[in-house]
């Protein structure tokens, strides 16, 4: 149950939420707090605290202290806590998934997965630091034209300082560990803004690291609505990177922020493209698995199936049958389709289908919604005047387009300015070589939907879909930056010369 146990001092007296500052749990000044709306009841559920402008600046001046003493804490050490933390978090897995299914409806099973993903991704990413950032580059003059070897260059990667991380509803957990813990194998200090939708569940994990004993002020987490903190914020001048999952937000917040490195995943039209040979069989699975889980609420959600004529009638007649089969309900019962995580996401997902309905696309079931729960759609005979053919819905409608070539098909794909994840289903692998090399998105997955895990993938979007690339070795990367040291000798000195 949230608030009690070892969670027992994460809330006050009215069950409302504290913040995380100098290792404390603590009430905002502002006397305010603001609500999390269970999206399957739509009553308030949760409250978190809505933390002040000067709440900020002290969580990041503290983060700056902290940062400078965790910069001279070996490697082995950070590392070492972090695999504390994982333990703990993986622990407490049921009480951080009873939050998730309160707050953004994820059905009891992934929220629990969800969970146990996060402990993995931090253990793993304490592994790879403790690898990665003990190594540097030894480079010597003579190889560059007009030099003798007179200079020894020694590189090694530095911290950048303190990290912004703001993680999306859909993740709360592990989007948010998914940068906390390579900021922090690397040496930098971690200032956390969840999302107001998943907030709670996110504090529960700050927890767990709180459990496992970090040096005070070196994790911080503030809440409060990103449309009245945000920018406070991104702009901050005391954040030195920001690391960053969400839709157009990030786009903004790339235009406002500093000159500071900047890691943005972004939002998604991810296509599936299945050709004439496909296993149609294998590319249904993964167009329902993929359209349909959490209820299409993730970025790599096949997001727009673009299906060669020949074989589009047996195709949709296939997903049909396995649509039909999946549950609706709430998420304490597990139901594939739960509630949408608010009640503006269920009536912008209504206003694409009414779009594709009004300009003629064939509605495969029935539509039905009541309240934030939509039972699952799909849109056959899509055009590419319907919004839904380049929109996101970010629920669980999924458009069919039919083509009549792969060029046909290669082209929807790369006229969107999304370009996160696509697949392609086909036996000949040839094919789906060329097909992958021609299509602007950050990942192919060749007869298989888009994922982003394995969490030590290289995950990124191309165009409106993102700025970097994460995936844990790349976030570690990301968030160091590279030092040269370099020895000039007084002569030059060549090896066995
Ligand atoms: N590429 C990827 O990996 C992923 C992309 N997405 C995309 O995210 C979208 C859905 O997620 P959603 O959470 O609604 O995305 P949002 O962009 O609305 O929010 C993401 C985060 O940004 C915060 N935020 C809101 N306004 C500001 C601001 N002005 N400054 C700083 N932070 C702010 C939010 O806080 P608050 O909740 O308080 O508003 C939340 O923590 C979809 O478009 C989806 O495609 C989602 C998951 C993964
Ligand atoms: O936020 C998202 O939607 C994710 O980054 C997708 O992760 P998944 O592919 O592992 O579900």
């Amino acid at each position: 149950m949230a608030g009690t146990g070892v969670f027992e001092e994460i809330a006050d007296e009215n069950s409302v939420y504290k913040f995380y500052s100098e290792s404390e749990w603590r009430k905002s000044s502002s006397g305010k707090s603001v609500p999390i709306i269970n999206p399957t009841t739509r009553q308030t559920h949760f409250r978190v605290q809505a933390c002040t402008q000067d709440e900020v600046n002290k969580i990041i001046e503290t983060a700056k202290t902290a940062q400078k003493l965790w910069a001279k804490t070996p490697l082995w050490k950070r590392a070492e806590l972090l695999h504390k933390a994982a333990a703990v978090l993986k622990e407490q897995k049921v009480p951080i998934a009873e939050c998730l299914v309160k707050e953004i409806a994820k059905p009891a099973k992934d929220a629990v997965t969800e969970v146990v993903r996060s402990g993995d991704l931090v253990s793993y990413c304490a592994e790879e630091g403790v690898r990665i950032l003990g190594e540097g580059k030894f480079l010597v003059s003579d190889s560059f034209p007009g030099n003798e070897r007179t200079k020894y260059c020694l590189t090694s990667k530095i911290p950048l300082g303190v990290v912004l991380a703001i993680p999306p509803f859909n993740y709360p957990v592990n989007l948010a560990v998914s940068k906390i813990a390579p900021a922090l194998i690397a040496g930098n200090s971690l200032v956390l803004k969840p999302p107001t939708q998943g907030a709670v569940a996110a504090l529960h994990m700050v927890h767990c690291f709180h459990l496992a004993g970090f040096p005070k002020g070196l994790i911080s987490c503030v809440t409060g609505k990103g449309s009245e903190i945000g920018d406070f914020l991104t702009m901050h001048p005391g954040v030195n990177c920001i690391s960053f999952t969400g839709g157009d937000t990030g786009i903004a917040i790339s235009k406002k922020a500093g000159m500071i490195p900047l890691q943005m995943e972004l939002g998604g039209k991810d296509a599936c493209i299945v050709l004439e040979d496909a296993d149609l069989d294998l590319a249904t699975a993964n167009i329902v698995k993929g359209g349909f889980s959490y209820s299409g609420q993730r970025c790599t959600a096949v997001k727009v199936v673009l299906v060669m004529e020949s074989v589009a009638d047996t195709l949709v007649e296939k997903v049909k049958a396995k649509v039909a089969k999946l549950t609706v309900g709430p998420p304490e019962d597990d139901c594939d389709i739960t509630p949408v995580v608010t009640e503006s996401s269920a009536n912008f997902i209504e206003g694409l289908v009414m779009d594709a309905k009004q300009k003629g696309a064939t509605i495969c079931q029935e539509y039905k919604r009541e309240g934030n729960l939509i039972w699952p759609l799909l849109l056959d005979h899509v055009r590419p005047d319907m919004r839904i053919a380049w929109e996101e819905p970010f629920g669980p409608v999924l458009p069919v387009i039919r083509i009549n070539s792969v060029e046909e098909g290669v082209h929807h794909c790369n006229a969107s300015n999304f370009g996160l994840q696509g697949s392609v289903f086909t036996r000949d692998i040839n094919k789906a070589i060329l097909i992958s090399d021609a299509m602007e998105t950050g990942t192919i997955q060749i007869n298989s939907a888009p994922a982003r895990g394995p969490d030590h993938f290289p995950f990124q979007g191309l165009k409106d879909s993102g700025i970097g690339s994460q995936g844990i070795t790349n976030s570690i990367n990301m968030m160091t930056k590279i030092k040269s040291t370099v020895i000039n000798l007084p002569t030059p000195s060549y090896t066995m010369g």
